[in-house]
């Protein structure tokens, strides 16, 4: 690609950031708290200040807010994050409140009202919870209120939480449909490698996995977490639903939400998966493992076909018919997750077996496919892909 061509299609993500109507804008602890654990109320200021302006240009806006463990922190004595998990808990119970009592009343003085929304990844992942969650969002910004968005930290057990807010972040892109995603650290862009080393170069556009071969993604710094990894990682889930991401510090937020030059812009994917695809892909986990011989494999991934009874070499795990399944090959490799027609019990005695033969032997209800291509979303395009 030119430089010439390479700045016209970056300047492409700019403008579709700049124009886009409705923003999902994700801060982390690091912006919004001091390093005494509590809350930096002039940095809010400052930042809800750019949420306002978006709002009277008439943008909605999500804002998606770290910092309630870190905000906790002071009011509770202590220094640093505590390692455990219920005295994280109690702290953001604690600094929950603060921050939102914060953003009331930061909001206030532009006349503008906040409403609290906490969700956990349990929510996400069931289809009844993601879309209650939904409909409070899509209520809460007809209504032209800024819904503030956390982790519910409180409830959320070490196995099912986010722990960081990106993941959070980029699904409730995809929940209330975004057209861009902004991502606001305590580093004014993505580096070659954790700028707190010397020597590394700031990256100003993302345009595949390519061009993070020889990035470094490192840990988090003082109060957040998952570093860069997690802000890859949600740049990658808003990207695969073609919404535009940029990532760089609070103090360049109005700049990154006019479209200005700063921080690193991640290019979307052309094309839109539905929402319930989308979910399927990012909000959930397979909830048991069916595996399948290289032709179901051809079948599933590169034709797009309904994975059928007769292509299942193995069953494992313990699900129940409606749950979302991970597909994998004979390398052991997740390909697809889909909704699996069948109680895991249900299937050995379907393995190999056609379905004209499960109709004719246990009865018409035997005749439907064990995933509908309808209810399948591709994971991996690199098995069975050849020339695509
Ligand atoms: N390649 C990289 N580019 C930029 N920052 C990086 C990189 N690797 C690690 N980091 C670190 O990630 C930190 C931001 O992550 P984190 O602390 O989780 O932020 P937040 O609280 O904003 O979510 C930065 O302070 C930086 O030191
Ligand atoms: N839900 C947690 C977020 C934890 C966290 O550190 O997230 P982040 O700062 O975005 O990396 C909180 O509010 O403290």
């Amino acid at each position: 690609m030119s430089m010439i061509a390479e700045d016209a299609a970056v300047r492409g993500v700019r403008e579709a950031i700049a124009g886009a109507r409705r923003v999902v804008v994700k801060a982390g602890s690091s912006s919004l708290t001091t390093p005494q654990g509590a809350i930096a109320a002039d940095r809010i200021d400052a930042l809800v200040d750019v949420l306002a302006a978006g709002k009277s240009a008439g943008r909605d806006i999500v804002f998606v807010s770290s910092g309630a463990i870190a905000a906790g922190l002071g009011p509770l004595g202590l220094t640093r994050r505590p390692p455990d998990l219920a005295t994280q808990q109690a702290a953001a119970s604690v600094g929950q409140g603060l921050l939102v009592a914060r953003y009331t009343s930061s909001f206030a003085r532009h006349g503008m009202r906040v409403g609290q929304v906490l969700l956990t990844a349990d929510d996400m992942m069931r289809r009844a919870h993601h879309r209650n969650a939904q409909r409070t969002l899509e209520q809460l910004l007809a209504l032209g209120i800024v819904p503030i968005v956390n982790e519910n930290d409180t409830v959320a057990t070490d196995e099912i939480r986010f722990g960081d807010n990106d993941r959070l972040a980029a699904l409730v892109t995809h929940l209330v449909r975004a057209d861009a995603l902004i991502l606001l650290s305590d580093v004014d862009a993505l580096y070659t490698g954790d700028p707190r080393r010397p020597g590394t170069r700031r990256i100003t556009e993302v345009r595949g996995p390519a061009d993070l071969t020889e990035v470094e993604l490192g840990g988090s710094g003082r109060v957040g977490t998952g570093g860069m990894v997690t802000k890859v990682e949600a740049a990658r889930i808003a990207g695969g639903a073609s919404v535009p991401v940029v990532l760089t510090n609070a103090a360049s937020a109005a700049a990154a939400m006019a479209g200005e030059p700063v921080g690193t812009y991640f290019h979307p994917e052309a094309r839109r998966p539905s929402t319930r695809l989308l979910w399927l892909a990012h909000a959930t986990t397979g909830q048991g493992r069916l595996l399948l011989d290289p032709g179901a494999v051809d079948a599933v991934v590169r034709r797009r076909k309904s994975l059928l009874p007769a292509g299942l070499t193995g069953v494992e795990g313990d699900f129940n018919a409606g749950d979302p399944v991970d597909v994998v090959d004979g390398n052991g490799r997740v390909v697809a997750r889909g909704l699996v027609n069948y109680d895991a019990g249900e299937i050995p005695s379907l393995m190999g077996r056609s379905t004209r033969w499960l109709a004719r032997e246990l009865g018409p209800e035997y005749e439907r496919e064990i995933i509908h291509r309808d209810d399948l979303v591709i994971l991996d395009r690199r098995q069975g892909e050849g020339a695509r």
